[in-house]
């Protein structure tokens, strides 16, 4: 059994992504003058961790009791795709640059306008989404750790409860630009793409979870709009492909593996049997480079993004191909061709989404204190969960969002159904 009853699993603590403030950004940020963005909550700078309150801390504290209850804890519904509303970053620099109370604020309160602070929050904020990956990933990861532990080579496998297990956490995403953004100041829009840019090379370049096929990058939203510097779309690209070159490799080495077990198992069973004798091995993988059959964690970015302009997108295109289609049969005889006929369905509409391939969302987090959706997942975000909480976005640490995890997994999710 688990040699850590009773507690949590621990998170490591993200290794540090620091990004910091372009200089050239921040000479010519400073000499503009920030709006003065006020909020109704008055807690919003508070320390403690407000807006939480929902969750049972109580019936919490004795799910994390004794083993029957820490099995449970394990096996704790987490959910598959989990979004983000990174909201609160311009909040969380003017607050921290009033309160002044360690180190990074002498940065802060040496810039000179609320401009140069506001942008030190998205600073902040890109590098919270860096390490909410890692703790998304260690919680994962330690899932999977005790989850299995139990099973040794030899016992028999319940397939269908590590199948439930491999579902958890496999998809995130980040809301980190949306198609109303661009009515902020040039100077903002400027600073958070060219952050955007310059933290997705650094991360590309750098961070161990995309060598080693742990995350794989998807972009969300319209990043060939050309009002997106090329550098950034770019280097965005670069990200996914790096991302997924190094997970279709991982993939490749686990599938064979499992042939040349599944290989030797067969052999032991019947010697004149050739299972598994690799001939056709790179034919299967060649086919095999998306995310079917991954083990990583895909993270989208959603960058140019809006719920209303996908589905509109979508609605559009289909209705060409519905045009096309109703075209191309009144010019050619049906007799002896198989005809498919396009209708407008809600599968029809999800696979032209940019989100094709990636499933519901099941929990979207809004930091910022907040209550709304900003024209997020509309589509995809149906049947969410929403979770509201007044911690600013760069506060936003593995404990909030094991909290959020654990407000999730009291939820009763019935889909419209009893
Ligand atoms: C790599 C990557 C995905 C980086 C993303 C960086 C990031 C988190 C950008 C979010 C930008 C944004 C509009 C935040 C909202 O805070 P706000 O300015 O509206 O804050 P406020 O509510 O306090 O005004």
């Amino acid at each position: 059994s688990s040699s850590r009853r009773g507690s949590p699993p621990p998170l490591h603590r993200a290794t540090s992504f620091a990004f910091p403030l372009p200089t050239s950004l921040m000479t010519t940020m400073t000499h503009h003058h920030g709006r003065d963005r006020r909020r109704s909550k008055s807690s919003e700078c508070d320390d403690e961790v407000p807006g939480d309150e929902d969750v049972d801390e109580s019936s919490m504290s004795s799910i994390l009791g004794d083993e029957l209850q820490e099995r449970r804890r394990q096996r704790q519904r987490l959910p598959r795709h989990v979004a983000f509303i990174c909201d609160g970053n311009s909040r969380w620099s003017h607050c921290r640059g009033r309160r002044r109370t360690n180190d990074d604020d002498d940065v802060i309160s040496s810039l000179s306008n609320s401009i140069a602070r506001s942008l030190m929050g998205h600073v902040a904020g890109a590098n919270r989404v860096i390490s909410l990956i890692d703790s998304l990933l260690s919680i994962r990861e330690e899932r999977q750790r005790r989850y299995r532990q139990p099973q040794s080579r030899g016992h028999a496998h319940n397939e269908d409860e590590e199948d439930d297990d491999d579902d958890a956490l496999r998809y995130c995403t980040f809301f980190a630009f949306s198609t109303e953004n661009w009515s902020r100041p040039k100077y903002e829009i400027d600073a958070i793409l060219k952050l955007i840019e310059d933290m997705s090379r650094r991360y590309r370049k750098s961070d161990p979870a995309i060598r080693d096929g742990k995350v794989r990058i998807r972009i969300l939203g319209d990043i060939d709009d050309a009002r997106i510097p090329s550098n950034t779309r770019e280097e965005l690209r670069a990200l996914e492909r790096s991302s997924a070159k190094a997970c279709d490799l991982v993939n490749l080495r686990r599938r064979r593996r499992r042939r040349r077990e599944r290989g030797e198992m067969m052999i032991s069973l019947d010697k004149d049997d050739d299972y598994g004798d690799g001939d056709n091995d790179d034919a299967d993988d060649a086919d095999d480079t998306d995310d079917a059959g991954d083990d990583a964690l895909t993270v989208c970015l959603a960058i140019n993004y809006g719920g209303r302009a996908d589905i509109l997108r979508a609605a559009t295109e289909l209705a060409r191909s519905i045009a096309d289609d109703a075209a191309g049969s009144s010019s050619s005889s049906s007799f002896g061709s198989e005809s498919h006929h396009l209708i407008i369905n809600e599968n029809e509409i999800t696979k032209r989404l940019c989100t094709a391939n990636v499933p519901d969302v099941d929990l979207i987090i809004r930091t910022g204190g907040e209550k709304r959706l900003s024209n997020f997942f509309l589509w995809e975000g149906a049947y969410a969960e929403l979770y509201f909480c007044d911690t600013l976005w760069p506060d936003f640490d593995e404990q909030n969002i094991q909290r959020a995890l654990a407000w999730y997994g009291q939820r009763e999710r019935r889909f419209g159904g009893r």
